[in-house]
């Protein structure tokens, strides 16, 4: 299948899910997250405001919040992803063209010399070997071209978005490890 057809496949499978089961779907998948090295080592992390029926992060931001982990969210600037850092959900937002939530313009930037950086990523799909479908913006390609060396990536999915006939194209960066609610798959170790 092609990534357009997966994509219209799960999106149609999420849009109809109750916000109750994603919630907790996405609980389930983030204790799993939290027990693992990655997590503990980490001392920022890359997350993600949700918006509409897609993987819940706020128990993520509030736990990485608690354990005193720097947090930051993507902001979008063009064909540009860059992440600023939130101090909690209740910081000040603006909506961006998909009415997706994000930081002030001028809130601090992502700095990967202030420690240890995990990315927990987005997707519509997931697949072995750290194969990713993104929501087709290119942008987390995009920044994981440039910024993939000083981080490590974990991709937050559901079982049932996991299949292994995700097309993987020259761009398309694999995650090194996968978290659903059910395992916790490392692709590539330090
Ligand atoms: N909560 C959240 N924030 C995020 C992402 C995400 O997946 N979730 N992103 C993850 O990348 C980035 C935003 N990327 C996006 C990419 C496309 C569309 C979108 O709505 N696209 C259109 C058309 C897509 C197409 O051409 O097929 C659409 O779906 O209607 C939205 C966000 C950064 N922030
Ligand atoms: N490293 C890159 N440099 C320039 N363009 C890129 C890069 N990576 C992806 N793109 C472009 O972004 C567009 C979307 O790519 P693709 O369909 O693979 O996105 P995706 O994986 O669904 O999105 P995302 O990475 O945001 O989750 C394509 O037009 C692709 O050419």
């Amino acid at each position: 299948m092609n990534k357009k057809a997966i994509r219209k496949e799960i999106n149609t499978l999420i849009d109809n899910m109750e916000d109750s089961i994603l919630t907790d779907l996405s609980r389930r998948v983030s204790e799993l997250v939290i027990e693992q090295p990655v997590w503990k080592e980490a001392k920022q992390i890359l997350l993600f405001l949700s918006f509409g029926k897609e993987f819940k992060t706020d128990f993520l931001i509030r736990q990485a919040l608690k354990d005193q982990k720097a947090v930051a969210v993507p902001r979008i600037c063009g064909k540009e992803m860059t992440f600023h850092y939130i101090k909690g959900l209740d910081d000040a937002l603006e909506t961006n063209r998909w009415g997706i939530r994000e930081p002030l313009a001028g809130s601090p930037l992502w700095n990967p010399e202030k420690g240890k950086t995990l990315m927990l990523t987005p997707g519509v799909a997931f697949g072995p070997e750290g194969s990713r479908l993104g929501r087709g913006g290119g942008f987390y390609d995009r920044f994981l071209s440039e910024k993939g060396d000083v981080l490590k990536t974990v991709g937050l999915s559901f079982e049932w978005q996991f299949r292994d006939d995700i097309p993987m194209e020259e761009q398309d960066r694999r995650l090194d490890g996968l978290s659903t609610e059910s395992r916790f798959l490392i692709f590539k170790a330090d």
